[in-house]
């Protein structure tokens, strides 16, 4: 099988790790680590949820794409996903939608994108259930790029799968039909 990188996009809280949590223990399809300099939530786990970083070190590291996203910034290296794919054939990743438009454009057929839409007020509501902090909350539901997540950018509408996250059994169902479509599984 061709070498496959699951990118699942959309705004925070519309579901993303949700559905890499499913591939993971579902379809045995790893997810790719990525770094970033937020602080970490209760229970993350650094090299599991991600590779926290202070802003020196995060300076120090090669990436394929890096971003800003509500005052902190993340990226995601090459080296990573190759060392993924020497072992497995498929992997996930999960980044904003600027990052899934480089991985689309990098990729290309290689690259499955995977957009999830939730409305403002449902998505608000469960980053809020989460525990998310509710001042850090405020910021990012109007941060310039949440808000631009929250719909499917121009250059993917026609590359991407979009999945409107209402009931997740739905949402799951649309996964399977997914890897079945990209003969993941
Ligand atoms: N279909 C659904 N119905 C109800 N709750 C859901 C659904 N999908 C996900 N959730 C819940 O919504 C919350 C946000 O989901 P998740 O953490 O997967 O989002 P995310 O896109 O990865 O967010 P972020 O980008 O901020 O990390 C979680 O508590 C998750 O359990
Ligand atoms: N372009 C990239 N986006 C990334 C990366 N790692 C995570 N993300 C996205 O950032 C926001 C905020 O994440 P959160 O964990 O603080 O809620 C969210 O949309 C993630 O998908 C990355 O390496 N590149």
């Amino acid at each position: 099988m061709d070498k496959k990188i699951i990118v699942i996009t959309g705004a925070s809280g519309t579901g993303k790790t949700t559905i890499s949590k499913y591939l993971q223990d579902t379809y045995h399809i790893p997810s790719v680590i990525t770094h970033t300099t937020r602080l970490p939530r209760d229970g993350e786990k650094d090299g599991k949820d991600y590779y926290f970083e202070t802003k020196d070190s995060f300076l120090k590291n090669h990436y394929l794409e890096k971003v800003e996203y509500s005052g902190n910034w993340y990226g995601s290296s090459e080296e990573s996903l190759n060392r993924t794919w020497d072992k497995y054939n498929a992997a996930s990743i999960v980044v904003d939608t600027k990052g899934a438009v480089s991985y689309k454009e990098k990729y290309k057929e290689a690259a499955v994108v995977i957009f999830l839409e939730v409305d403002l007020d449902t998505v608000t509501k469960r980053l809020s259930k989460r525990g998310d902090d509710k001042k850090r909350l405020k910021a990012r539901i109007s941060s310039d790029e949440f808000l631009r997540d929250l719909q499917i950018p121009r250059e993917l509408e026609t590359k991407s799968y979009k999945i409107i996250n209402k009931s997740l059994q739905t949402t799951l169902e649309s996964v399977d039909e997914i890897l079945k479509n990209e003969n993941i599984k």
